[in-house]
C-alpha cells in the first residue's frame, strides 16, 4: 500500500486554509494516506489593486493550478465560485463534495436584518452581483440604503462593521461557517432575495487529468447532486459569457414531493448594479442524469435570459 503523503496545494488566507484543511482530513480518511499542506501565495492575496482591475475571474485560481501542473502539489481545493468555467484539458476536476448553506448573509451593526436597516444606511460589498440584487430589492421595498464596494478578506469585511466604518456587510455563508464566524450572522439573505453566485457554498477538488488512481480515490468525496447543480450554474455563466465579477446570480435545487426529488429548479439573475434593471427567470425539468444534460439546462435558461436582455446589463463591474 501507497502510504506516502499527498501533497495539497493551498493559498495561505484562513479561509483557504480551513477549508483545505478539512478536505485534507476527508482525504487522508477515503485514502488512508497522510495530507500535507503545502502553502502557495497567489496574485490576487498580495494585490491591492481591485480584483476586477487585476482581471477578475480566477486570480486566486491560477498559481494552485500551475503548481499541479508543475507536479509541486498532487490535489488542491478551490472555492467553486471562484473557478472559471472553463476546465483545462490538463486537470479534472476530481470531486464535488456536498455544498454547504448557498445563502449569502448579513452581518450588520446592532444586530440589524437587512430590512431593518435605517435609512441611508451604507452596506458593504465587492460584487457586483450583491450590489444589484440589493438595490434591487430596496428600490423595490421602499429601503433607502447605500452599497459601498469594498475588498479584503473575511476578517476584514467584518471589522468594517466591528469599526462602525459601515452599517452592514455582505459575505457568503458557507465562508463563515469553515472559518468558525457564522455567530457574527445577523440576518440569512433568503436566496428569493439575494441569489447566491454560481457554485457557492461548493468545493471543487482538483488533480491533474492523468492521474487515475488519485481521481479514483478523490471521486469518492464527490456528491452527485451538487455536482450536476453547479454544472448547470457554471453553464448558465459560461452561456451568458460573464466572468466571476460579473452581477449574475445562479441557483441549481431540487423539487422534492416528500422524500421523493421530483425535479430540478434553475434559478438565474443579472442586473445593473443600481438594480434599476433586472433579468430574472428560472426554469424545472427532470433532474439531469448526464453532465451533458446540466450543462443543456444551464445554456438554455441563459438563452431565455439574453432573449430579455441580459447581455446589456452585465457591462458594469463594481468601482
Ligand atoms: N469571493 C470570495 C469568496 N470565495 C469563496 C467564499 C466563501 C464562500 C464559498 O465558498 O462559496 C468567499 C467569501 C465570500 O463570498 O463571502
Amino acid at each position: 500500500m501507497n502510504d506516502k503523503a499527498l501533497r495539497l496545494g493551498t493559498r495561505r488566507s484562513k479561509l483557504a486554509m480551513a477549508q483545505s484543511g478539512q478536505v485534507a482530513d476527508a482525504v487522508s480518511q477515503v485514502t488512508g494516506r497522510p495530507v500535507e499542506l503545502v502553502e502557495i501565495t497567489t496574485y490576487g492575496d498580495v494585490s491591492r489593486e481591485h480584483l476586477a482591475q487585476i482581471g477578475g475571474t480566477g486570480v486566486f485560481v491560477t498559481a494552485l493550478r500551475d503548481a499541479l501542473v508543475r507536479g509541486e502539489v498532487d490535489f488542491a481545493v478551490h472555492s467553486l465560485k471562484d473557478l472559471p468555467t472553463a476546465q483545462p484539458e490538463e486537470l479534472a476536476l476530481a470531486a464535488v463534495p456536498l455544498r454547504e448553506d448557498p445563502r449569502d448573509v448579513i452581518v450588520a451593526r446592532d444586530a440589524l436584518k437587512f430590512t431593518d436597516l435605517p435609512r441611508g444606511a451604507r452596506i458593504g460589498t465587492g460584487s457586483p452581483r450583491r450590489m444589484a440584487q440589493l438595490n434591487a430589492y430596496a428600490r423595490a421595498h421602499g429601503l433607502d440604503i447605500e452599497t459601498v464596494a469594498i475588498r479584503g478578506n473575511v476578517d476584514t469585511r467584518i471589522r468594517y462593521v466591528h469599526d462602525g466604518e459601515l452599517d452592514a456587510v455582505v459575505l457568503a455563508a458557507a465562508g463563515l461557517n469553515r472559518i468558525g464566524r457564522i455567530d457574527e450572522v445577523t440576518d440569512f439573505l433568503s436566496v428569493d432575495t439575494v441569489l447566491p453566485a454560481p457554485g457557492q457554498g461548493a468545493l471543487a477538488i482538483e488533480c491533474t487529468a492523468d492521474n487515475a488512481d488519485l481521481i479514483a480515490a478523490l471521486g469518492e468525496l464527490d456528491d452527485p447532486f451538487t455536482r450536476v447543480a453547479v454544472t448547470a450554474e457554471r453553464s448558465l455563466l459560461a452561456a451568458l459569457e460573464a466572468g466571476c465579477s460579473a452581477p449574475v446570480g445562479a441557483l441549481a435545487d431540487l423539487l422534492a414531493d416528500g422524500q421523493i426529488v421530483k425535479e430540478m429548479r434553475l434559478r438565474g439573475v443579472v442586473g445593473t448594479t443600481d438594480g434599476t434593471r433586472m433579468v430574472q427567470l428560472s426554469t424545472t425539468g427532470p433532474v439531469p442524469e448526464t453532465h451533458e444534460q446540466a450543462l443543456a439546462l444551464g445554456r438554455e435558461l441563459a438563452a431565455e435570459m439574453l432573449a430579455q436582455g441580459a447581455a446589456g446589463l452585465m457591462g458594469e463591474r463594481a468601482q
